[in-house]
């Protein structure tokens, strides 16, 4: 199981808890007998010396008992928690790499719970593996080999209760199993809601649908509860007839005991010692039994982290590192699809742009804007034909150099609740201040941060303390923070009036000269000075050219730029 996998970097801790726990289950083994020898030849014979003497030895076997198991219960936590604490890790670096489709596959509230909560229940596991399973099988044929020796004439009363503690275990293995999956998936479902319900706060709310959505949740909040009842009630009932069980050995044992010491045939320290053996043979099922109950619920968990961790990630790129600049990018007969899907989002594309060019993408809701520039951003390797960059295909280049030379402003723009600083760093975490507000400055942001230190102003997750067009400029700061060769703008000036746009395009042709940019517009204002504008429909070419050549010769340019009073020549 690849969950286990890097279990063997816990050896010496393991092989430390498992030497710990030996030695304090032969400490246990020993106190009984100790206490029936002073019983039967200490008290009998009144030997006050040979009571002295081995009461404190066994004082001495149960200090170090004590320290052996404290010392075991450390070992076997640190071990746990190590284990757990470099799961967590595999996992997070697993769902890091993996592409958008691959976690919405597993969906995002499920692989918050399988990192969190099912590694907890793996910890749980390791924890209860560690020591109480190591000790059960040590204490069931120790206690029962030195019950044998004690007495083999009551030692037959273990085989009566073992077969009804087998029925229970049979009976946790048959029932309560099957439940664990569904419990969790229950939970997931809750998560699930409950993501939803966050992030899409806003539109509940303007769609009144808070009813519906309490509703919703009630019904999943229902259902774990209703699985989790049934599994505790099961639980609950198998803890009693367990009880019941060892009571019962230990009542028929002393019964028939005191029978065998009437009749001489053993002695009373024997019985006793008996007693605590039986007991402690028969806590040792009982204590497999219980984790029996645990088990299935770690094994779901251990199937759901192994989904995640084994999941074949698509890999996209190659190997060959890019090492200059971006100075071109062009596309031959580009073609994608998307996984799965039975039409091409992008069909035959061929264009190309070069350093100090601005190529300007305009086109309908759907028309394969941003798709495209996601294979720029080797989210996807192309279907068909070839994109290269700087001549060689990008399927063979290594995606990290390649985005390292691409400063991009995806269409949504995420900011992470710190300070301006702290957000811009994100795209060149050497910037200096000076270079952050100069960024701020061309991406026209000065206007609405603080005049002082507008670099320490907080920005709310997600951007939410500003509005549509502050958060597309601090985007665009974001981006230009970062010495790129290439600059891709999806769709973010789309929420500028049109003074700032206009501002903005002219702070950044001063800017820009040197690199080559990309700019998906659906206004053609913002694209109309761009060296080549590439107008795209369904996926399709249909027109590519200057703003001047588009409007002479390109309908559906022509169409949208009159609709948006950009038919005539700027005066
Ligand atoms: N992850 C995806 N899986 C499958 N199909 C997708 C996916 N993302 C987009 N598509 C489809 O690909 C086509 C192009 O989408 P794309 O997002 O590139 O359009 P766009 O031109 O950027 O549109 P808009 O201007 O509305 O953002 C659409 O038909 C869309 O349904």
């Amino acid at each position: 199981m690849s969950i286990f996998k890097d279990f063997k970097r816990y050896k010496i801790l393991i092989l430390t808890v498992l030497i710990l726990t030996f030695a304090n289950t032969i400490g246990e083994l020993l106190l009984p007998k100790m206490m029936s020898q002073i019983i039967d030849i200490g008290v009998a014979n009144q030997n006050i010396t040979y009571i002295l003497r081995l009461g404190a030895v066994m004082i001495g076997v149960t200090l170090v008992t004590i320290v052996v198991r404290g010392s075991a219960a450390y070992f076997s936590a640190k071990t746990s928690m190590l284990f757990s604490r470099d799961l967590r890790k595999r996992m997070f670096n697993k769902v890091n790499r993996m592409t958008f489709d691959e976690t919405e596959y597993f969906s995002i509230s499920s692989l918050i719970t399988r990192t969190t909560n099912d590694v907890a229940q793996i910890e749980q596991l390791v924890l209860m593996a560690l020591r109480p399973l190591a000790r059960a099988p040590l204490t069931f044929i120790g206690g029962l080999l030195m019950a044998f020796t004690t007495s083999v004439r009551l030692s037959l009363v273990v085989f009566i209760s073992l077969p009804f503690l087998a029925i229970v275990l049979y009976f946790v293995i048959k029932v309560v199993v099957p439940y664990f999956p569904r419990l969790q998936q229950a939970l997931d479902h809750i998560n699930l809601l409950l993501r939803q319900r966050l992030t899409g706060l806003k539109v509940i709310r303007a769609f009144s649908r808070d009813k519906q959505e309490e509703e919703t949740f009630e019904e999943a909040n229902e259902r774990y509860y209703q699985i989790g009842l049934k599994v505790n009630k099961v639980m609950q009932t198998i803890n009693p007839i367990l009880m019941l069980i060892l009571n019962l050995t230990i009542v028929i044992t002393l019964f028939l005991g005191a029978r065998y010491v009437q009749q001489g045939i053993m002695s009373i320290g024997a019985l006793m010692a008996f007693v605590q053996y039986i007991t402690q043979v028969l806590n040792s099922v009982i204590m497999v039994t219980r984790m029996m109950t645990m088990l299935p619920r770690s094994v779901a968990s251990i199937d759901r982290i192994n989904a995640v961790l084994n999941y074949p990630s698509r890999a996209v790129g190659g190997s060959d590192v890019l090492n200059d600049p971006i100075t071109s990018v062009e596309a031959k007969d580009l073609t994608f699809y998307y996984p799965d899907a039975n039409r091409p989002a992008l069909k035959q594309l061929n264009f190309s742009i070069h350093k100090g060019e601005v190529l300007g993408i305009i086109g309908g809701t759907g028309s394969g804007k941003s798709t495209l520039l996601k294979l720029f951003m080797q989210f996807y390797d192309p279907t068909e034909g070839q994109l290269l960059i700087n001549g060689q295909p990008i399927d063979t280049l290594n995606p990290e150099s390649v985005r390292e030379k691409i400063s991009y402003v995806p269409q949504q723009n995420y900011f992470f609740s710190e300070s301006v600083r702290g957000n811009l760093f994100y795209s060149n975490p050497d910037a200096t201040d000076e270079q952050m507000l100069d960024s701020l400055e061309t991406a026209q942001a000065t206007q609405f941060l603080p005049r002082e230190k507008p670099l320490e102003k907080t920005v709310a997750r997600g951007g939410s303390n500003y509005s549509g067009g502050q958060r597309q400029r601090l985007a665009i700061s974001r981006a230009l923070t970062r010495h790129a060769s290439l600059y891709i703008f999806d769709d973010s000036f789309s929420a500028l009036d049109y003074k700032t746009d206009y501002e903005l395009r002219l702070a950044l042709q001063g800017k820009l000269d040197d690199t080559a940019t990309i700019i998906v517009a659906q206004r053609v204002a913002t694209i109309r000075h761009a060296n080549k504008i590439l107008v795209l429909e369904n996926g399709q070419v249909q027109g590519l050219g200057s703003h001047d050549e588009l409007m002479r010769n390109n309908q559906i340019y022509r169409e949208i730029a009159i609709s948006q009073g950009e038919g005539e020549e700027p005066k």
